[in-house]
């Protein structure tokens, strides 16, 4: 399944390539304002943060939301306690788009995570090109090698890297390129199942200094108060926020 998501972004990414060149691309990238840091705004905190998705669909859930709005939405996270926005662009199965990165770029004045099955640089250049701020590596996806390729060439362009990962052997690899801000995410990407509790097998591993993200299963305010005890300082949160009033849900999530 992932090799399939990755096959398709990649796929994707060529056929907007032939509109839109590589040095076109780098140009408008380069041409941004610099990014946030968003290592400060992730910061470990005496309360739990947390990075808000914009997310229409997926392949485990199929249609979640319509989101006619990404911007108002985004707004709506920020206004009530987001760290970061995160903004699915992968437009198969989850239904999003560059566009809708760029409408909550333009929106909110926190951090922008493209989240996507990123596989090469131009995909890169097109996530800073469009305003983001970080951008997610999935360590499951990438060869070792390119994984360190693709991490430097992000921290050039002054973007920040979410690593994530699934597994010790995962884990091992993102502190291998020592990553700053790492993900346990708790879906499985063959059978989509939740492990809640994988965070907490693996975070004892992840050394101090290092932003500690719980990625997924969020539902309810327990599960963020279970990620908090287990050591998370931020948790990603998609399904829960667009299937309900979002603003209630993310101060219920805020106050534990
Ligand atoms: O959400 C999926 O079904 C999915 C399947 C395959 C690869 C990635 C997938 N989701 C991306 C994410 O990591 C989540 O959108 C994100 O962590 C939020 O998860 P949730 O709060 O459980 O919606």
């Amino acid at each position: 399944m992932l090799s399939d998501l990755t096959a398709g972004a990649l796929a994707d990414a060529a056929a907007r390539r032939e509109s839109v060149s590589y040095a076109d691309v780098e140009r408008a990238a380069l041409d941004q304002i610099p990014a946030l840091n968003a290592l400060e705004f992730l910061a470990p905190a005496d309360r739990i943060k947390v990075i808000a998705e914009v997310k229409r669909a997926s392949p485990s859930r199929g249609d979640l939301s319509a989101i006619p709005d990404p911007a108002a939405l985004a707004q709506t996270y920020a206004a009530h306690g987001a760290s970061t926005i995160s903004v699915l662009t992968e437009g198969r199965k989850f239904k999003g788009s560059l566009e809708d990165l760029r409408a909550v770029r333009a929106a909110v004045d926190i951090p922008v995570l493209r989240k996507d099955f990123i596989a090469e640089e131009y995909q890169i250049l097109e996530a800073r090109a469009a305003g983001a701020d970080l951008v997610l590596l999935i360590v499951a996806a990438l060869e070792q090698d390119v994984l360190s390729r693709l991490n430097t060439f992000a921290l050039s362009l002054g973007l920040t890297v979410l690593v994530e990962t699934h597994s010790r052997e995962e884990l091992h690899r993102a502190l291998e390129i020592e990553a700053a801000l790492v993900g346990v995410n708790a879906r499985n990407l063959s059978t989509f199942e939740l492990d809640r509790d994988l965070f907490g097998t693996l975070v004892d591993e992840i050394p101090t200094g290092t932003i500690k993200v719980a990625e997924s299963a969020v539902r309810n305010a327990d599960d963020v108060r279970h990620y908090r005890e287990a050591g998370a300082d931020v948790v990603l949160v998609g399904e829960a926020l667009v299937t309900s009033d979002p603003a209630a849900t993310l101060t219920s999530f805020l106050e534990i």
